[in-house]
């Protein structure tokens, strides 16, 4: 760091030289990117200023496509403003680059700032001593806002950098970065993004990458940062299809919110689980045996079966009173239609046409018998349609093949115990028991998969959609060939994607991104998918989950080591060999940036014991104290708890601020919400913004925090059949100070703490 007092070493003064240097470059650089902004937002001003109505429709679509494109450059300026430059690099045939958020060029179009997924900027990340990819110097420039406050350096080569850069080489970047105190929101790690994390994410587009790593090895934000890479490397693509972020509830969602704005990508389309079904939000989980049962593979029968017997035999002739006279359907006529319909291996909605159609048949061929004379060419042909418009000819129908909502049934299907038991003959009396839900339940977030299936298995009854779209299929088609000529006219051919253009054109209704558009639709295709904690993941959520992306272009996140769902699965083969049998690709993470070496000492003592042969991640730094234990006398651990709250919060006030967590057996979430009044809850919206909060090892999954007081062990333990696996993730949380309050005998596995 620099030191201005008088007498400064000539080291110092030569750092003081360089950081000089390097401030007077960075104010440059903010003078080209306020001069950028404030020339984008005039020009909006001016436009919007003229109103959207008048002049050609060139001019119109001109101006349309000017103001969507400015306004996305101004959200990206405005994105990438805190510390846009992070770094330097100096090759050995002596040019120099600034990497940074975002690419800058001055009014020459020379560049004065290269964006950091740009290939040359690659050697930034992935130099090192043994392969410097040509370089003499890395420059880590720290930075505080638009502030640099200091700077790195790492020299690879001496003889061609000059024996004064000795001096220059100070703290490592990576430890400044990794030392400051906890906001509650994930930050992005753009300037200091190392070498294994960089293959994870210029790794190419097509195919499934899986990240496998243990706790705090930067999957999720290397994966984040894989989909701003992404984007920028694959942007026609993407853009017009989506990417989408899986994460495990909707409080890692607001965690992570932040990093994809601070790259300056504001359009990817972010969801928990519970959310991916359009129209639900579930947020409540099933209870562990409830979860096994509704994640597993044979609900498919299961929801198969619901719909079939809904499909029903009318064990009888049905008799139709149509206006005084009573038409029949044979039960051979009602059973011969079904199978017809059947037979055409359409989704329930659909194939329902053909049935309705065929016993229209038959009713028309009732009344042409009662009648006693042929029936004439008209009525053969408007006989069905009048029909129809019987209301008791369409509950007669109905009653037999009634158009069905995915909400519907597997509200009926759980809610319904004789429909249940119809459909789960497969199961056994303990499993049907544990599917039973009341039927005015709230959806669950394992519910979501079997909505989903349903919606697959009815389908819509969508003819008339479909002739509707066929239609508009043939104007989006006009429409687009025009927008692309404008676009060629404007010079805006490479920038903006034709549909996106006449869509904007077309819809007089507020211009909604690509993510908005997505979201809303169950059958949209994403370019990219990223799903994050996805050992997570049940059988019947990754089938959901696969429907939104058929071109299997994903990258799936997580550690088999800490599923602790007990639906989730034990390996990757076992979750996407169904999907990809050899066709994805494993990549592992193996640096802890998290977690302190004393704390994953003992992580690593709970991961041999419940998962033999997997290792620990190394951590990159230790705290030089160990984490604690602290015995409660018995029946006192929410008093004990609170006591060790206060204690954690007072040192984290005297460290300057930072975040503490709680993280307990579910067992004690009533007396410890009630011994902790200031603590907010996990499900909470505030619970990221609280400097306490109170969580389950569920709920802890994917957060860190600077403190962790962790209460009652043997709780956690015994809680779930992941319980070992729980214990792990709770463990892993802390960045600083771990202590374990426990009551009675601290378990085995916890031997390593210092009492
Ligand atoms: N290259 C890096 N530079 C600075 N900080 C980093 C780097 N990589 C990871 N980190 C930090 O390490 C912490 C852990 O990262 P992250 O949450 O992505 O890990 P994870 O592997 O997803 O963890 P877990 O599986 O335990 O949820 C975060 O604070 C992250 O910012």
């Amino acid at each position: 760091m620099v030191n201005r007092q008088h007498g400064a070493s000539p080291a110092e003064a030569l750092q003081a030289a360089a950081l000089r240097a390097e401030r007077a470059y960075v104010a440059a650089l903010y003078a080209r990117l306020d001069a950028d902004r404030a020339r984008a937002e005039d020009t909006l001003r001016r436009l919007e200023s003229r109103g959207s109505a008048g002049g050609t429709r060139q001019a119109r679509t001109e101006r349309d496509i000017s103001a969507a494109e400015l306004a996305r450059t101004i959200a990206r300026l405005n994105g990438v403003d805190s510390g846009l430059c992070f770094g330097r690099v100096d090759t050995e045939d002596g040019t120099t680059l600034y990497i940074g958020r975002a690419g800058l060029r001055d009014a020459t179009y020379q560049p004065l700032l290269v964006d950091w997924r740009a290939p040359a900027a690659h050697p930034f990340y992935a130099a090192s001593p043994g392969d410097p990819h040509a370089l003499v110097r890395r420059r880590h420039l720290h930075t505080r806002g638009r502030e640099i406050t200091g700077l790195d350096d790492e020299v690879f080569d001496l003889d061609l950098i000059g024996e004064d850069a000795r001096a220059l080489v100070g703290e490592a970047a990576l430890l400044a970065s990794l030392r400051r105190g906890r906001t509650g929101r994930m930050s992005d790690v753009v300037a200091t993004i190392q070498a294994e994390q960089d293959r994870v994410i210029r790794s190419g587009l097509p195919g499934i990458l899986v990240v496998q790593g243990g706790p705090g090895t930067g999957k999720t934000v290397a994966s984040l940062h894989r989909a701003a890479y992404l984007l920028y490397a694959h942007r026609k693509t993407l853009e017009r299809r989506g990417v989408l972020v899986i994460g495990p509830n909707d409080t890692f969602l607001r965690y992570i919110g932040q990093v994809l704005p601070s790259l300056g990508e504001t359009e990817v389309a972010t969801t928990a689980l519970g959310g991916l079904f359009p129209g639900v939000h579930a947020t409540e989980a099933d209870s562990a045996e409830t979860a096994v049962v509704k994640g597993s593979p044979r609900m498919v029968e299961v929801i198969e079966a619901a719909v079939r017997n809904l499909q029903r035999d009318p064990g009888g002739d049905v008799r139709v009173p149509v206006e005084g006279v009573e038409l029949r359907l044979t039960r051979g006529q009602c059973l011969r239609a079904r199978d017809r319909a059947r037979a055409l291996g359409m989704p329930h909605n659909m194939a329902r046409n053909r049935f309705v159609t065929d016993l229209l048949d038959a009713l028309v061929r009732d009344q042409a018998a009662r009648l006693e004379r042929p029936l004439d060419d008209e009525e053969l042909r408007h006989g069905p349609a009048e029909l129809w418009r019987q209301p008791s000819v369409r509950a007669a129908i109905d009653a037999l093949w009634p158009e069905l909502a995915p909400t519907g049934l597997i509200r009926e299907l759980l809610g319904d115990a004789d429909q249940l038991r119809a459909a789960t003959t497969g199961l056994t009396e303990a499993e049907r028991a544990t599917l039973f839900r009341p039927l005015d339940a709230p959806w669950t977030v394992e519910d979501v998969p079997l909505l989903d299936e349903a919606a697959e298995l009815l389908g819509a009854d969508d003819s008339a959609e479909r002739a509707r779209a066929r239609t508009a299929e043939a104007r989006r088609a006009d429409e687009e060939e025009y927008a692309l000529g404008v676009l060629r006219i404007t010079g805006l051919e490479d920038q903006l994607d034709p549909a996106v253009l006449a869509a904007f054109h077309r819809d007089p209704a507020p211009y909604r991104t690509t993510a908005e558009r997505a979201q809303a639709d169950r059958s949209w295709a994403y370019g990219h998918v990223i799903v994050d904690e996805a050992q997570e993941l049940s059988p019947m959520a990754w089938r959901m989950v696969m429907r939104r992306i058929p071109s299997r272009s994903m990258t799936v996140v997580g550690d088999v080591a800490q599923t602790g769902s007990a639906a989730g699965a034990r390996s990757w083969g076992e979750m996407l060999d169904p999907y990809a049998k050899g066709r994805w690709r494993q990549v592992e993470l193996t640096v802890n940036y998290r977690t302190p070496s004393e704390v994953m000492a003992v992580a690593a003592d709970i991961l041999a014991a419940v998962a033999p042969g997997q290792r620990a991640p190394e951590s990159v730094r230790g705290e030089g104290t160990g984490p604690r234990a602290v015995a409660a006398p018995d029946g006192a651990l929410a008093a004990a708890v609170a006591d060790a709250v206060a204690a954690e919060l007072a040192a984290l006030e005297a460290d300057g601020g930072g975040r503490l967590a709680v993280i307990a057996a579910d067992r004690r979430l009533p007396s410890l919400t009630a011994a902790l009044p200031r603590a907010a809850t996990g499900t909470h919206r505030a619970a990221l913004d609280s400097d306490v909060v109170l969580l389950t090892t569920r709920q802890a999954k994917g957060l860190e925090f600077d403190r962790v007081v962790l209460a009652d062990p043997a709780g956690i333990l015994a809680q779930s059949p992941k319980g070992g696996h729980d214990l792990y993730v709770a463990v892993t949380r802390v960045t600083r100070q771990l202590t374990v309050v426990h009551e009675g005998e601290l378990p085995e596995v916890l031997s390593g703490l210092v009492r």
